[in-house]
């Protein structure tokens, strides 16, 4: 039965060169993502004039607390939000002219309340074309610090830039937050900024949260990253949708920073057998799969890998509190939505909610990928049950996992499917 390596997480692997950019030091990063994003992330760092040194399993960034060594950079983030989020705020506490832009997809994703965050804090920053929308320009001169509100009801992305940004600044943030979907995602924010030496402080502060970054600055620290959990989705999925298949991914398990491991709860609800341990996680698919209905808040960028094996479940399966999903590389409800239709299943979607009927997809489907990589890697497990399945892109997976179909192809083999 197939045991997996999945590949570093994309998440896990930004923030630590985030990080280890802005320590006091060298840092090493043991078995970080190689993909187009966290690829995208570390040229980033190198066109701001840190040194990083890449070799196949580990990678090496030499720190500089005050901002980037560069005077003036031009950064393209990819396709990579967490590179054209997080990368100008760490800009802004350097002395410099900084500009970032992005591919045409990353162009149209949104970015406002951040810049809005960044400004109420004394940042210059300009959108070049769109007001709240890359490219922008960041004219950097430090950052004083102090009280801030932001709305992070789009994007946990932009609290994670404030509190990453928070050590490097003369006096520390108070970030007050609204609004908050992804919350998963800022714990891990929380729990890497304490390996790197920063404690988070927290206020329940009237309505909404506060967060407290004291200033100060990172310590270098030797990173091991661990699996990634949204990728492991697509193989937890496999083992689901197969009776009697079983995939077992070993490091991603019980104290996993991840909430995207949380997907896995979906399929022990719907009839999977789910064994979550200290060294990893398996997932045995039992020929059951029961419909239900799920708030996918904290963990969407699986919805695409449910609905896509929605269809097999014996009852309608609805996803809700799910409406960032139209903001990410593709709008997903509506990708997920049109892929189902073309493969014949009934589905709908409302504002931030999609429902999926039990039905027996088409053979011999085209997919549309809308160079979405979660479009891919989900509609691939419906392929595991409908023979014929095909991308208009599957190159796309580049974005996270560029052996995806190479590592998929095996499982398939080993779970006979
Ligand atoms: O902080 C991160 O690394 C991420 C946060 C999430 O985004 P949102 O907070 O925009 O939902 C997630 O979808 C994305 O893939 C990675
Ligand atoms: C939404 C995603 O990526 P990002 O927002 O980091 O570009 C994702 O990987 O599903």
């Amino acid at each position: 039965m197939p045991v997996i390596d999945i590949p570093g997480s994309k998440s896990i692997t930004a923030r630590a060169l985030f990080l280890a950019a802005a320590a006091d030091g060298v840092t090493t990063l043991v078995r970080p993502l190689r993909s187009d994003d966290t690829e995208g992330f570390a040229e980033g760092l190198t066109a701001l004039g840190y040194r990083v040194g890449r070799t196949r399993d580990a990678w090496q960034v030499d720190g500089r607390p005050q901002g980037p060594p560069a005077r003036e950079a031009d950064v393209h983030c990819r396709d990579g939000a967490t590179t054209a989020r997080f990368l100008p705020a760490l800009a802004a506490t350097g002395h410099g002219v900084y500009r970032f832009d992005a591919s045409a997809q990353m162009r149209r994703r949104p970015l406002l309340p951040l810049t809005r965050a960044l400004r109420d804090l004394g940042v210059d920053l300009r959108h070049e074309e769109a007001e709240g929308h890359h490219p922008l320009t960041v004219r950097a001169a430090g950052v004083e610090g102090g009280d801030v509100v932001l709305d992070a009801g789009q994007s946990s992305q932009y609290l994670t830039a404030l509190l990453l940004l928070g050590p490097l600044t003369r006096r520390g943030l108070r970030i007050r937050v609204t609004d908050l979907v992804s919350a998963p995602y800022v714990e891990i924010t929380i729990a890497m900024m304490r390996a790197f030496g920063v404690e988070v402080g927290r206020e329940a502060a009237g309505p909404g949260q506060v967060f407290v970054v004291p200033p100060g600055g990172y310590r270098p620290t030797t990173y091991a990253v661990e699996p990634d959990a949204s990728t492991a989705s697509y193989f937890f999925a496999a083992a689901a949708v197969t009776p009697g298949g079983e995939v077992t991914v070993p490091g991603l398990g019980a104290g996993a920073l991840q909430g995207d491991l949380g997907f896995v709860d979906v399929l022990r609800r719907m009839g999977a057998e789910v064994s979550v341990r200290p060294e990893g996680t398996t997932v045995r698919g039992t020929g059951q799969l029961r419909g239900l209905t799920v708030n996918m808040r904290d963990i969407s960028d699986t919805m695409p890998t449910l609905a896509a094996v929605a269809p097999f479940a014996s009852g309608p399966v609805r996803i809700e509190d799910v409406a960032n999903t139209r903001v990410k590389e593709c709008d997903r409800l509506e990708a997920c939505a049109e892929n189902l239709r073309r493969l014949g299943v009934r589905v709908a979607t409302g504002p931030d909610w999609i429902e999926i009927r039990p039905g027996t997809p088409a053979p011999g489907t085209g997919i549309k990928s809308y160079g979405d990589h979660r479009i891919v890697m989900s509609f691939a497990v419906t392929g595991l049950r409908v023979p014929g399945i095909s991308f208009d892109d599957p190159g796309c997976v580049r974005k996270t996992f560029p052996g995806f179909h190479e590592a998929f192809a095996e499982v398939r083999g080993g779970l006979g499917a």
